[in-house]
């Protein structure tokens, strides 16, 4: 089976992105047992995208985070290295750009947009996946304007430490046996279980979006801390 390891070799991760691409957005919502639509109007308000502005939907995937991002009038880019995962996305809207998303193949370390393209930037569920997560923030903070936004939804943890080694644990088990019923690569999810242990917490996530130059870093639970949503600015 294809699965990506904590080192988070970038083919791997393409590698089990494009076998799970099928089935991802219908695994989501059963692993999340409902929650993730909830989670996704979440990360729409908090990026508050309008009618004239470009945004970034990076790690984007089939394009599910992306849509929501369009109702306010505004165009997307959906980017990400899977071609799977695009694929599918693309297949699903009837083209690579179609109802204000564009598809784009390309790279979260190296980025194939100029200085200062979006007003916007946004990542959901990604950033855990990138190999180089500093270099990655360094990357958004590049190409988003002057005075733009940055909006990470990603895996996090509970407050109470019991609490989230007990859902971790929880995670180990059930992730993979629920997968295992809908997908042709449940590995994939012990993997996600395994990221999100690895995964620094909110305020450990914060000091490295603020270390990679972006200001104003906040960040607000969502599920008690299963999700986290962080948010900066681009100030200069
Ligand atoms: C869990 S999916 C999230 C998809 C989507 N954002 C969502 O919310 O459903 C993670 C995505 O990150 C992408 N990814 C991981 N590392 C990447 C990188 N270095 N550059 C671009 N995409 C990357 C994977 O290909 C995968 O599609």
């Amino acid at each position: 089976m294809i699965r990506a390891e904590l080192d988070k070799d970038p083919r791997d991760v393409a590698a089990m992105f494009d076998s799970i691409a099928d089935r991802y957005d219908l695994l989501n919502r059963v692993l999340s047992l409902g929650r993730e639509r909830y989670w996704r109007q979440a990360t729409v308000a908090a990026v508050d995208a309008y009618s004239g502005e470009l945004v970034l939907d990076l790690a984007a995937g089939t394009g599910t985070s992306s849509e929501s991002f369009t109702r306010r009038g505004a165009r997307v880019i959906a980017c990400d290295f899977s071609f799977g995962m695009l694929r599918v996305g693309a297949e699903r809207r009837g083209g690579a750009s179609r109802k204000g998303v564009t598809v784009v193949a390309g790279d979260a370390l190296h980025l194939p947009f100029a200085d200062q393209t979006f007003d916007a930037v946004t990542i959901s569920f990604g950033l855990r996946n990138v190999h180089d997560v500093d270099r990655a923030l360094a990357e958004l903070l590049r190409v988003t304007k002057v005075g733009g936004r940055l909006v990470i939804c990603e895996f996090s943890h509970l407050p109470v430490q019991p609490l989230d080694r007990m859902l971790g644990w929880g995670m180990k088990i059930g992730l993979p046996w629920v997968a295992r019923q809908f997908s042709d690569n449940p590995d994939a999810y012990a993997y996600l279980s395994e990221s999100i242990a690895a995964w620094p917490d909110q305020a450990g996530l914060a000091r490295k979006i603020s270390a990679a130059g972006w200001s104003r870093v906040a960040w607000r639970n969502l599920t008690f801390g299963v999700v986290a949503l962080h948010r900066a600015y681009r100030e200069r």
